[in-house]
């Protein structure tokens, strides 16, 4: 059966001072190279075919170290970094295509990136909750419809996150593949709620730590047969 790693990238240094990030492309701390490193150990008896990653450093920072710190992971496979052809800075360096046997891919997409947090990016939560009230910036943060000012709701967010993970991740899962794939609080919200079948109500409660593997039993028609978190 094959196995879905989820997993929100380590520390960055925007959630050390408590700020509100979305599409900010924050890097990680020292912590979060830490937890990083811890989630490579925790993940070391795993074996992945195919790494998915947002397009934000943080999570492609996260995903390179758990998948070289414990070679292992990767199964004697080489992590190729698999950049967008369609981005307009692209150099032609992914063109290499060598021996797919030897690699192991690691696609960046921003179907993956984290929700857009709009006029909130760059502010703190606590001073944004002191100013707004703790009820109406937990509506920001954890309800399903309710959008941020200028971002995007959670459900825009699965707009985009679920199609990618229907069309591009679901397919390795059904032929055996194990997956990495490393991403951020609300786009692995988004996913989960659609995987786990949750309601609007049921995923508001659904908080997931820094750097935590959330492993998945898929079965060959795509649903859980088993979840594991890695705390
Ligand atoms: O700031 C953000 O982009 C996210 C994740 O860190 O915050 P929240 O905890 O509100 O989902």
């Amino acid at each position: 059966m094959a196995k879905l790693i989820l997993i929100r990238h380590g520390q960055s240094l925007w959630n050390a001072e408590n700020k509100f990030t979305g599409w900010v492309d924050v890097p990680l701390g020292e912590q979060g190279r830490a937890e990083a490193t811890i989630a490579s150990c925790k993940l070391k008896d795993y074996r992945v075919r195919v790494c998915f990653t947002s397009l934000l450093f943080r999570a492609i920072e996260t995903a390179i170290i758990i998948l070289t710190e414990v070679e292992d992971i990767c199964d004697g496979r080489i992590p190729i970094i698999k950049h967008q052809a369609d981005d307009e800075d692209w150099h032609g360096w992914d063109k290499y295509k060598g021996d797919p046997e030897q690699q192991l891919p690691v696609y960046l997409t921003a179907k993956l990136d984290e929700r857009y947090y709009g006029e909130l990016q760059g502010l703190n939560k606590a001073e944004t909750a002191v100013k707004f009230g703790q009820e109406q910036v937990q509506l920001w943060r954890r309800s399903y419809t309710v959008a941020p000012p200028g971002g995007e709701s959670l459900a825009d967010t699965v707009k985009r996150t679920v199609p990618f993970f229907c069309d591009r991740i679901l397919q390795h899962l059904i032929t055996g593949d194990n997956i990495l794939v490393v991403a951020h609080g609300n786009s692995l919200r988004a996913i989960i709620k659609h995987l786990e079948n949750l309601s609007e109500e049921e995923i508001v409660n659904v908080e997931l730590g820094t750097a935590i593997p959330i492993v998945y039993d898929i079965d060959a028609y795509g649903q859980i047969a088993n979840k594991v978190i890695l705390n």
